[in-house]
């Protein structure tokens, strides 16, 4: 598998390979012939530079060697010591040269005075010059220049100018005699340079051979006085006479290719230079340009070469993983073919049908061994006559048989019927038969027969078993077609419906929806079915008209016959529920009933859940007694709405007794007077707790009523002050008051009216009443509010003092006393009358057992007054029977 690949990318890296020689191969080619060319351009660079040498070199020697000889017959002239002559000589030989060439011809002595200048005036005086220190005379005067002695240029000390001095010994009968100088201006000689150098970059110079400078093609008087840098003046050192180099110049900084050539016969070298760079930069420019445009197109091929090799291997990949995907699939393909094969076996082995032959001339049937084989019968061909045929058929499908054959001859119909044949065992065994007409005659009537026997008797005995499930179950099974209507009915759906069991015929079919009972029921089935349309499933209770013409409640349940297809055939189980239903209907008529009766109930009536959490009940009255709006009570929390309610009607509701509400009843007086009375019980059901109630009712009435009642009972109904029973229920409050330590004293006042007998026997009884209750109204108008009085017997009053010591109380009893006896009592009759009466005062002690104990002292007191001539007070003290002079107060005042 992976060889190809491997294969493939060694060509490629071959390839590739190849291409970068062929590229190397290319460039070394270029490149030399891109330094060959710039080798030529150089080579001819130093050629035109080494003749513009050669020719400066010509022309200083053709210059010097035509001054050398007229200073040579300068030099004869001079000998010949005609002044004259030679006057007339030097002037011509300035006339011969352009102006400022020759810049003087002079000559000097054989001690260096100058003897003779051209630019002395005639006749005129000149003043002692020499040049003994000069350079060109010492020469000479050494003898150490044979010919013409060219010196380093001078600058004239009184003109400033230039000059290089030519100049040649003079010798006299052998003895030497002078020098013959001819000043030459540099300037002369650049000119012959200008026309050979041409712009900045080009120079010719002259050099003397030690490297000073003589003149120069530019910028003379830049190098006049100078010499060369001595590394360049090494490069004349030699036996050469010409040569070259390349250097920077030191005048202009200008790199340049020199070519210098020595003058002949002089120690003079001229030198021509060319700026290198204006001369090989277009070459190397064009180097330039041309490297980069075939580095360019290299990597151009490069790039291609290398985007071709890894195309053709992605290529090379993708089509090794199509050649693998083709070979999986041949693989899978070979695979399901195999499996398709080996189905196909399979199935022809499973379904196993049997073959038969018709022949419809002579009713001859030819079953093959396989039909035979279906009914138990040996598995050989049998052959039957039409008789013996049907004789096979169960009598009852018999008339199916015929049915579907003439259907077949006669209409062309399919030929298909399931049918019992009788089994060698003499049982029945379904078979389902196929089969179509394979010979006919020139009617189209057939003449032969074939067909197929399939074993179908598993199925149908399966048929029988959904049947017989179906029809075992207390549910009615149904099933319809898309379009609605009834296309299986079960044994008790068919039952109930009048319909036959099992599938339906076809024709006219019963519509599911028209055994709905009225037109809102058909209504809400058409929603049920496209709920089941949209969901899968759906389900509702229905009335549906029976055969008999009775409704009844059903619990609808329908389900789509195939899951995916939501408009195929629905199977639709129906439970009969009208007996719950009736009972729901009975139980809401009844809870209304109830709900009815509890609304209208004199009293309020509150109902919680089991748990106590929440309220399920509450009537009108409820709400009214409670000060409720008219919002629901039932489903509210119970907590909640009791913390609503007015104290303390909330905290009674909730009272419980360990897990459950308190039972029993209780009154709370609420803020705005009333009374409400409140019987909490629970519900129970056979001692199941099924909730909590609280009876509510208006006790204000009753409370008033019984207050008033309490009241009478506990007054004097003559006086209206308390009587007896109120007084002595009092004192012992007080007594045990003073038990308790909550008061420190109490005090009793016993009085009585004297001789009231009198008064009743003298006014009338009624008379006698009136001054009984005038005597009250005094005694209570002097009470503090602690204070009680209370009418103890007819005309008896007793007075708990609270709080009061018992002989503060002594003062108390007199003042009362007094306030009686000066009050005149207005009687009936209109005459006026005063009354006295008798006091006893006794303090309450905390060793009394009782109120009464206490009572009788002070009634001792007061008898003690009454004894001692009435009108007045007594306190009681223990000594007081026996007592000589009780203390006692008022007597006869
Ligand atoms: N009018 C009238 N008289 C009453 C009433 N209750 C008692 N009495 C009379 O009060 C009188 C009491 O008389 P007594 O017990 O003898 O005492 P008294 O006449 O006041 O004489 P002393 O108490 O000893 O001063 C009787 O005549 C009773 O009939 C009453 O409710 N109305």
């Amino acid at each position: 598998m992976h060889r190809p690949s491997r294969r493939y990318a060694i060509l490629v890296t071959l390839a590739l390979v190849g291409l970068l020689a062929a590229l190397a191969a290319y460039w070394s080619v270029l490149l030399a012939s891109q330094r060959s060319q710039q080798r030529e351009i150089e080579a001819q660079t130093w050629l035109r530079v080494s003749r513009m040498a050669l020719a400066a070199s010509v022309q200083v020697r053709t210059l010097l060697s035509g001054l050398d000889y007229t200073l040579q017959t300068l030099g004869a002239a001079y000998a010949a010591r005609d002044a004259a002559a030679f006057d007339a000589a030097v002037h011509a030989v300035r006339e011969a040269y352009p102006d400022g060439a020759v810049l003087q011809v002079a000559v000097a002595d054989a001690s260096g005075g100058i003897a003779y200048s051209s630019l002395d005036e005639a006749g005129a005086p000149r003043a002692r010059v020499s040049i003994l220190d000069r350079e060109h005379f010492q020469v000479h005067a050494r003898q150490q220049a044979a010919g013409m002695y060219v010196s380093r240029p001078v600058r004239g000390r009184v003109s400033q100018r230039w000059s290089i001095q030519l100049s040649r010994a003079l010798w006299r009968d052998g003895v030497f005699a002078g020098v013959l100088v001819l000043s030459l201006s540099p300037d002369y000689i650049a000119q012959y340079f200008d026309a050979l150098a041409v712009g900045t970059g080009e120079e010719v110079v002259l050099l003397r051979s030690d490297g000073y400078y003589l003149a120069r093609s530019q910028r003379q008087d830049a190098v006049l006085g100078t010499a060369i840098p001595a590394d360049r003046a090494a490069f004349f050192r030699t036996d050469e006479d010409s040569g070259r180099y390349v250097t920077d110049s030191q005048v202009d900084g200008l790199r340049r290719m020199y070519a210098w050539h020595r003058v002949p016969g002089l120690p003079l070298i001229a030198s021509a230079g060319l700026e290198r760079s204006p001369v090989l930069a277009p070459g190397e420019a064009e180097f330039t340009r041309v490297v980069a445009r075939n580095a360019l197109g290299t990597a151009a091929i490069l790039t291609t070469a290398l985007l071709a090799a890894w195309l053709t291997l992605q290529r090379e990949r993708s089509d090794r993983r199509r050649r693998l995907l083709e070979e999986r699939f041949a693989q899978l393909a070979q695979q399901a073919l195999a499996r398709s094969e080996e189905r196909l076996r399979s199935t022809l082995h499973a379904v196993r049908d049997g073959l038969w032959e018709w022949d419809c001339t002579s009713g001859k049937v030819v079953w093959d061994g396989r039909c035979a084989e279906i009914l138990g019968y040996p598995a050989e061909a049998m052959a039957l006559d039409m008789e013996r045929f049907l004789d096979m058929v169960h009598p009852a499908d018999r008339t199916l048989v015929r049915t579907a054959f003439q259907g077949h001859v006669g209409n062309g119909q399919e030929f298909r019927v399931e049918m019992r044949l009788r089994t060698a065992a003499g049982g029945w065994h379904s078979v389902e038969s196929r089969g179509d007409a394979t010979q006919r005659d020139a009617q189209g009537q057939p003449l032969q027969m074939r067909g197929t026997h399939t074993d179908i008797q598993q199925r149908v005995e399966q048929v029988q078993l959904i049947g017989a499930l179906l029809d075992r179950g207390s549910a009615l099974v149904l099933m319809a077609t898309p379009q609605g209507d009834i296309a299986y009915a079960n044994e008790r759906a068919a039952r109930s419906f009048g319909l036959p069991v099992g599938a339906q015929p076809g024709g006219e079919r019963i519509s599911l929806q028209s055994l709905q009972a009225d037109a809102q029921g058909a209504q809400r089935f058409a929603d049920l079915r496209a709920t089941l349309r949209e969901q899968g499933s759906a389900r509702d209770e229905a009335r549906l008209r029976l055969a008999d013409g009775s409704l009844r409640w059903f619990d609808l349940q329908g389900s789509l016959l195939d899951a995916q297809d939501g408009d195929g055939r629905v199977v639709w189980t129906l439970v009969d529920v009208d007996a719950r239903r009736r009972a729901e209907s009975a139980l809401e008529h009844a809870r209304r009933t109830l709900a009815a009766i509890v609304d209208r109930f004199p009293v309020g009536v509150l109902v919680a859940d089991a748990q106590g959490r929440s309220i399920v009940a509450a009537n009108q009255q409820a709400q009214e007694l409670l000060r409720l709006d008219g919002a629901p009570l039932a489903g509210l929390d119970l907590q909640e709405f009791a913390a609503g309610l007015v104290p303390p009607l909330g905290e009674a509701l909730l009272r419980r007794e360990g897990s459950a509400f308190a039972a029993g009843s209780s009154v709370q007086q609420l803020a705005d007077g009333r009374h409400l009375e409140i019987e909490a019980f629970a519900l129970l059901d056979q001692g199941r707790r099924l909730g909590h109630c609280w009876v509510i009712s208006d006790a204000t009435e009753r409370r008033q009523r019984e207050s008033r009642l309490e009241t009478l009972a506990l007054t004097d109904a003559l006086t209206g002050v308390p009587n007896r029973r109120a007084f002595m229920e009092r004192l012992d409050t007080e007594m045990q008051h003073l038990h308790a330590g909550l008061v420190e004293h109490a005090a009793l006042l016993m009085l009585d009216i004297d001789h009231f007998k009198r008064v009743n026997d003298t006014w009338g009884h009624a008379a006698g009443d009136v001054v009984l209750r005038e005597l009250a109204q005094t005694v209570a108008r002097a009470l503090r509010s602690q204070d009680m009085v209370g009418r103890i017997g007819g005309e008896e009053f007793a007075v708990l003092l609270s709080g009061a010591a018992a002989r503060a109380t002594l003062q108390r009893a007199e003042e009362l006393r007094l306030a009686v006896a000066d009050r005149a009592i207005g009687l009936p009759e209109g005459a006026a009358l005063n009354i006295t009466i008798s006091l006893g005062v006794a303090g309450l002690r905390a060793d009394d057992a009782s109120g009464a104990t206490a009572l009788e002292r002070a009634d001792a007191a007061m008898y003690h007054s009454k004894r001692n001539g009435r009108n007045r007070s007594t306190l009681w003290s223990a000594d007081l029977p026996q007592a000589a002079a009780p203390e006692e107060a008022g007597a006869g005042r």
